[in-house]
């Protein structure tokens, strides 16, 4: 379980979070909506460390993790794909992935890899920025995967990328849920992440707006109200 406990935070001065409660079970995906601006990539920055909240608390399994250092909290098995995917661009498939992977495990995390996307099997030799938008985020999802997180954060995975490709990402992502990964989904795409999540929560400037299931919402007054185009 990933934990936020009443979570503020902002820049210099500039309040974005405002008592933010948020919890990932386990082997769940929980789906983080809200509006432009809303603070969702901020509640992002804090839950991987890279900003400090003013008050409230982080939990991973009940254990108080605030303030640690974001490759302290990827030894616990923390993982962002931020937004605008996190590749290499002038490194090979192979290696991106290679850098992902511990020595000794190398062809295992090429495999785990292929396993995710069988398309970037095909593609190993390729410059990942050569590659097309949806490869690239596959690119991204399987240096994820190579780590073996247990709470996968995931900023706007599905932006900018063909139908077909957001099918099988969210297949891929719900696959991650059901091996016991807790996933926090940060998405424009409503119809998209209802349908994924087992939870969803609405950030709205600053504050959870909404909490609950996605059977309580209605997928196009959401989008309407809170969330705009490209639902
Ligand atoms: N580095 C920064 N310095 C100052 N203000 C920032 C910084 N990053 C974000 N903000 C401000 O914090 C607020 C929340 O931004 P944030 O990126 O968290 O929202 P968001 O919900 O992810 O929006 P979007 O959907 O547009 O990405 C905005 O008003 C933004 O201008």
């Amino acid at each position: 379980m990933f934990e936020l406990r009443n979570i503020s935070a902002g820049y210099s001065g500039t309040q974005v979070l405002r008592g933010v409660n948020l919890k990932i079970p386990a082997s769940s995906v929980v789906a983080l909506l809200g509006p432009n601006g809303a603070g969702k990539t901020t509640l992002l920055r804090v839950a991987t460390g890279l900003l400090k909240p003013t008050s409230g608390q982080l939990l991973i399994d009940g254990e108080d993790v605030t303030g640690a250092a974001p490759h302290k909290l990827v030894e616990k098995g923390v993982c962002h794909v931020p937004e605008g995917r996190g590749v290499f661009r002038s490194l090979s498939v192979r290696d991106n992935l290679l850098l992902q992977a511990v020595k000794g495990d190398q062809s295992e995390a090429l495999n785990r890899a292929v396993t995710a996307f069988p398309r970037l099997g095909e593609r190993m030799a390729q410059t990942a920025g050569t590659m097309s938008g949806g490869e690239q985020q596959m690119l991204a999802l399987a240096r994820a995967y190579i780590q073996k997180p247990r709470f996968i954060l995931l900023d706007e995975v599905s932006m900018g990328l063909a139908p077909k490709v957001v099918d099988e990402i969210f297949a891929f992502l719900e696959m991650l849920a059901r091996e016991g990964a807790s996933l926090l989904l940060v998405e424009q795409y409503v119809t998209r992440a209802l349908a994924a999540a087992d939870f969803v929560f609405l950030l709205n400037r600053g504050s959870v707006a909404f909490a609950g299931q996605p059977a309580e919402i209605d997928a196009e007054e959401l989008a309407e109200r809170y969330v705009g185009a490209g639902h």
